[in-house]
This record gives C-alpha cells, structure tokens and sequence, in this order.
C-alpha cells in the first residue's frame, strides 16, 4: 500500500464574508518535498495555510495531512507552523514556553538539538518581551519543531531576519528537507524560494496559476533583460523585441523577447557600456505569471 501524500488539497475554497480568497484550489505534495508558495499581496497564500491547519473552516474543498483531518493532525503532531502572525505567551521565558508546549506532543523534538536545529543557543533564559524580530522568529520555528512534525508549514517565516539569519534558517530546512522532512513554506523572497525549493507554487486570486520546478517555472518566462548605461533621452522603446524599459539612475533595463535582434538594433543605434544580458529569474517569472493571470498549471513535479 502506498503511504498518503504529506498534503493533499481538493477543491479548497475560503471566503471572508463577500471575498473570494482560496478559489478551488487543488494541491498535491508527497512527503519529503521542499515546497515555496508565492504569490503577490492577498493571493491567498496563508488562507491556504490556515486552512491547512484547522484554524478557519473552507466554504468547501477537503484538507487530507498524511491520511488525517487537519485537526487530527494536529493533534497528532504530525504538522507543525510558523505563522505570519504567531504569538507568543508574554510575561514567560522561552524555556518554559518551549517545555510547556513539547510536553504537549506525543513525540518530542530531543530539547537540545531543538535548541541547536532552531538556533536558540542563550534565548531559554530570556523572557519572550525581551526578543528581536529575528530572534522571535527562530523562538516560532522551535515551537513549530517541538514535536518533530513531519510536515512543516511557514508563513513568511524570515521576514523579521537579518541575512545572516536568514542563511542559517534555510540550512537548517535543508537539513530537515534531507532528513525526509516535508517543508512548505509562503514567501516573498524568491531568491530563498529558489535557493531551497524543490518545488514552486505559484498562487494568484485564490488559484494555482503555476506548479513546477524552478527551473519548469523560469522556462514559463522565455525573455531576456539587457542591461547597459545610457542617456536618459535615448528612445528604446520602439526597439525590435523590446516589452518593457525601467531606468534607474543611469542604468536602463530593456526587457526582449528576441535579445539578438534587439542588441543589433541597439549596437546600430549607439554603443552599450556596462552591457549585461541575463535570462529570467524565477522573480520574473512569478511577476509576468502572476500580471498576465495565466490560468492553467504549468506542469507539476510529482
Ligand atoms: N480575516 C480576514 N477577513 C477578511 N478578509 C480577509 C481575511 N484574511 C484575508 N482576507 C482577504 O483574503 C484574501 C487573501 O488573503 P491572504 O492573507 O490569504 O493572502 P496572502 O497571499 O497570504 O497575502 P500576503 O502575501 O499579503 O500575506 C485577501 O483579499 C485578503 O484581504
């Protein structure tokens, strides 16, 4: 017999009142990948993960985590989350939140390698008023690790990190990624999305708009930017191939579809110091993804 998917979304629908927020949205994750939800601003993204997580009831649509209701799960503590707004019991010390909640897991995270996994070295002693943005963040994800969930889902979960932060949190969920771990995880860094996930989701108006690799992902977006010095009065938008020109300071970006025939033009036209020509990154892809609203999946990574 096979073993159910670590997440397996059907026909899931939320709304707030008059508002749309999660449109049918189906989502398949087997166990053991590292998955990015992106998304622009009230996509859907963590109406998704609240749902995943028993925390508002769908309009319709099912929520399956590893075989279980998402209460069950919970309970079982087979999910743990990070959430864009998660709180933190104030007046106590991390220590005691950190006990109070590992106690309540039927199996729990060894408290000193959570320690070290979570990087709270020094923090148990200190009362959780008394913390940074970042180092609040690291408490969260602790708390999320303390009954060694196999399913981990995070909401923004670096965005009050600095980057030093920020490098040491994705190498611990790599780590947790290669021990078999199943991370899914919303962000608006997609240069994190693409250094760590196996797998994007992208996510505009409560629906799938595209799933795949990075890689399948970038392909989506087949042009090319060309980057170089010039005046702020050379004319570049009626260039051969040329969909859009952004200037900043001295630097103009032209973005092509064709990089060949627009550089002859422009060699033609005057020279390009500082040339530079780069493919998509997966931040153009998810910007022209989510502007045109494409509205079929791209291909998945099963
Ligand atoms: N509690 C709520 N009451 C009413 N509307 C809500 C509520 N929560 C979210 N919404 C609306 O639902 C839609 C989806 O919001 P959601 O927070 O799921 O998006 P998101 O992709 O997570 O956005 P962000 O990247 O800004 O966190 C938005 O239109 C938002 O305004």
């Amino acid at each position: 017999m096979t073993s159910p998917p670590a997440l397996d979304i059907t026909g899931l629908t939320v709304r707030y009142g008059d508002t749309l927020a999660v449109d049918g949205l189906d989502l398949t994750i087997p166990s053991g990948q590292t998955v990015a939800l992106l998304g622009a601003n009230g996509a859907g993204k963590s109406s998704v993960v609240n749902a995943v997580l028993g925390l508002l009831n769908p309009a319709a649509g099912s929520v399956g985590i590893l075989g279980r209701t998402p209460a069950d799960a919970v309970r079982a503590g087979c999910v743990g989350a990070m959430l864009q707004h998660g709180g933190l019991p104030s007046e106590a010390r991390v220590g005691e939140v950190l006990d109070l909640v590992r106690r309540s897991f039927p199996t729990r995270w060894p408290l000193d390698d959570l320690v070290v996994t979570a990087g709270i070295d020094g923090l148990l002693e200190r009362s959780v008023d008394a913390l940074s943005g970042g180092q609040r963040q690291r408490v969260l994800l602790a708390l999320a690790l303390a009954g060694a969930p196999p399913l981990l889902l995070l909401d923004e979960p670096t965005s009050a990190m600095d980057v030093e932060g920020r490098r040491a949190f994705w190498t611990t969920m790599r780590g947790l990624a290669d021990a078999g771990h199943t991370v899914v995880f919303a962000t608006h860094h997609l240069d994190e999305a693409d250094a760590v996930a196996d797998r994007v989701v992208v996510v505009a108006a409560g629906r799938v708009v595209a799933d795949g690799s990075t890689a399948q992902v970038k392909a989506r977006v087949t042009g090319r930017t060309i980057s170089f010095t010039a005046a702020p009065d050379r004319r570049l938008e009626s260039l051969p191939a040329v969909t859009g020109v952004a200037r900043h300071g001295g630097t103009v970006t032209v973005a092509t579809t064709d990089a060949d025939a627009t550089l002859r033009a422009l060699l033609a036209d005057g020279g390009l110091p500082d040339l530079e020509v780069r493919g998509a990154t997966l931040e153009d892809a998810v910007l022209s993804l989510i502007s045109t609203g494409h509205t079929h999946p791209i291909g998945a990574v099963r």
